[in-house]
């Protein structure tokens, strides 16, 4: 597993404003796309690409282009539906698949209530959207769901990891997946109810408000 964790001063300065319990709905859901942006520039570092002939207007030459089968983006619902705009701004050329995953505040399993997802995976390049990894429980699921699907290259986009969480992945996820978390920080610790300390509190609520 390879961790990025983001050293940029606009990703420092936007995630401040993030976290603060008087920023609004309107302005959260706008800064989590922008730094969504500028994380998805490390989180493609390793996107396969070809060569490619291009004529410019002066000279014919060869470029680059992505291969396929196109890179899968996947969101976790509810909160990472709120980094899917500013990914697909990077990769126009992607295609998108949806997770429906909620975990139980009291005992922190996940519950899985929906999924729109091609059977075979096999060979593509997949990146995963949620703003909150925690204790890490809802991540290891999505990754297992991808990879029993034939994924083998993961990269997960996080706004705020706990160290906690990060650990988890470390020892559960299978070494013969080509993993990468890349996260604009890492956190201190998790609080008694597994929440981010200091973090921004309910990434999906504070995107969509309190449902339950
Ligand atoms: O690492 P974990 O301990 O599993 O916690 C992280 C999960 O919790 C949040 O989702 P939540 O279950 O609140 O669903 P929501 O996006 O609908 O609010 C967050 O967006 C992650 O999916
Ligand atoms: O701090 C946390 C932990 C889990 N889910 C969130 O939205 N925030
Ligand atoms: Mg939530």
């Amino acid at each position: 597993m390879k961790l990025t964790v983001l050293d940029h001063p606009l990703v420092d300065h936007k995630l401040t404003v993030l976290r603060s319990k008087d920023t609004p709905s309107a302005t959260f859901r706008q800064l989590v796309s922008e730094l969504v942006t500028l994380e998805a520039y490390e989180a493609t570092r390793d996107l396969t690409v070809e060569d490619v002939p291009v004529d410019t207007p002066v000279a014919h030459t060869v470029g680059k282009r992505i291969t396929d089968p196109r890179p899968m983006i996947v969101p976790i619902l509810r909160a990472g539906l709120g980094m899917l705009d500013g990914m697909m701004t990077l990769l126009p050329t992607a295609e998108v698949g949806f997770l429906g995953m909620k975990r139980d505040e009291r005992t922190l399993d996940i519950i899985t209530y929906a999924n729109r997802l091609p059977d075979d995976l096999s060979g593509r390049q997949c990146f995963l959207l949620d703003p909150m990894l925690a204790t890490g429980g809802t991540l290891v699921a999505a990754i297992n769901y991808l990879y029993e699907r034939g994924a083998r290259t993961i990269t997960s986009l996080n706004v705020i990891a706990a160290p906690e969480g990060i650990k988890r992945l470390e020892t559960e996820v299978s070494p013969s997946i080509d993993f990468h978390v890349v996260t604009c920080a890492l956190d201190d610790h998790l609080n008694e109810q597994a929440y981010i300390v200091p973090g921004l509190g309910d990434a999906g609520d504070r995107l969509y408000g309190v449902v339950d």
